[in-house]
């Protein structure tokens, strides 16, 4: 948990701010590391789920690749010391800047989610006289099992090339001169919890995989995404995802050609643990069935609970009175501005500090500046 000298630290500084452990994030990596090379699986961390210069510095220097969804998270990653042959740039709607961008600092691997966009890359990489490395996100059609707005991988979604337009494709593929088709991508939602569901991706990727050998295509890597969850409400005892029983799932049920490598492209799982909210009470009001803790921090620090209707756990740092139930909400004019409904707290006062866990993940990187509000600086900690 929080050591007294960290709370302090945290009482003297302006609120909200983003704490990261940079301790945490160490062992996070060391375990993930380890179990990748057990299998010989290469792992590129996705830019997306925070995207801070010293989380990116710790995840470079473990010699992960990085994940990119924009060309700015490109050349930021770039900047960082991600060398260009371990970076990837994915995306649904890579616009041609980005793409040209990305072909100048030596990117060579895109993950192409439809037909248009495969033709787009040859010509720009024709013009730039590169040939791209192209990996096929394919959409799957498998079912996450994690909430509505984080599930990529089923028909309905926008994300990944459709099987039916596959027969085509292939057929279309060597007229390409400029891109060189190296890999299947897969990646069908976020925070799966339930681990079938990754056994059921394996064997539909097996099948997609077949297919392409069948038609005479060779499929030099495989990225299977990233997705796995990791346990909100209890940000301590489970602080290290289960990463064993992740990749050894896909030790066991993935048909790994010769020589092929696999990739995954972790976020969530990496980083969520090593991040908390801090944040200053306000003030203390009593409601009519409830009592209101309205804290200086909201929806636009943390979109999680009102966008996904999301919990993570909250700890008042500075009270150890008895408990009493709360509702936690920001300050932000907004009813879907609540960290959680009957939340038990010890008794709770104006001025109290509180954490907000496991926010390490699309926290940070998804705040707004709704209403005008102030950002502050994160606060990294180290034993
Ligand atoms: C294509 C792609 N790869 C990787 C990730 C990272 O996923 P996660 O944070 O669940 O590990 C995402 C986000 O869901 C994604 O969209
Ligand atoms: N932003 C989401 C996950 C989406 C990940 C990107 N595909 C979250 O907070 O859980």
């Amino acid at each position: 948990m929080f050591s007294q000298d960290l709370v302090e630290q945290f009482k003297l500084r302006e609120t909200p701010f983003y704490h990261y452990d940079l301790t945490r994030l160490r062992e996070t990596i060391k375990v993930v590391k380890s179990f990748a090379q057990e299998y010989d699986f290469d792992i590129h961390y996705a830019v997306k789920a925070n995207s801070n210069e010293p989380i990116l510095q710790e995840i470079n220097q473990a010699g992960f690749g990085a994940d990119c969804v924009s060309g700015n998270e490109v050349k930021l990653a770039a900047k960082v010391g991600f060398a260009p042959q371990s970076i990837l740039f994915a995306g649904v709607g890579k616009t041609d800047k980005e793409i040209n961008e990305a072909l100048a600092i030596g990117i060579k691997a895109f993950n192409c989610e439809s037909v248009q966009e495969i033709e787009v890359i040859n010509e720009l990489a024709e013009k730039a006289n590169q040939i791209a490395e192209i990996s096929l996100r394919i959409n799957p059609n498998v079912d996450a099992k994690t909430h509505k707005y984080i599930t990529t991988g089923l028909d309905e979604n926008k994300f990944g090339i459709n099987q039916i337009d596959l027969p085509e494709l292939v057929t279309r593929i060597k007229d390409f001169k400029h891109i060189s088709l190296t890999g299947l991508h897969f990646h069908i939602g976020s925070q799966i919890t339930d681990m079938k569901v990754f056994q059921g991706l394996c064997l539909r990727v097996n099948e997609i995989q077949n297919w392409f050998t069948d038609h005479g295509i060779h499929i030099e890597h495989l990225n299977l995404g990233g997705g796995l969850g990791i346990d909100y409400l209890q940000p301590d005892e489970k602080a290290i995802p289960d990463f064993e029983t992740y990749f050894n799932i896909f030790h066991q049920f993935l048909e790994r050609k010769p020589d092929q490598k696999v990739h995954f492209e972790l976020g969530r799982s990496i980083v969520a643990q090593c991040g908390n909210l801090i944040s200053r009470v306000v003030y203390v009001k009593t409601g009519i069935n409830t009592n209101f803790a309205i804290v200086d921090a909201g929806m636009t620090e943390l979109m999680r609970p009102a966008l996904y209707q999301s919990y993570h756990q909250i700890d008042n740092l500075t009270s150890h009175s008895d408990l009493r139930d709360y509702d936690v909400v920001g300050p932000i004019c907004e009813s879907t501005d609540c960290f959680g409904k009957s939340v038990a707290l010890p008794e709770t006062s104006r001025g109290d500090i509180i954490a907000i866990r496991s926010a390490g993940a699309y926290g940070e990187v998804m705040r707004s500046q709704y209403n005008l509000r102030d950002h502050h600086e994160a606060f990294y900690s180290q034993l």
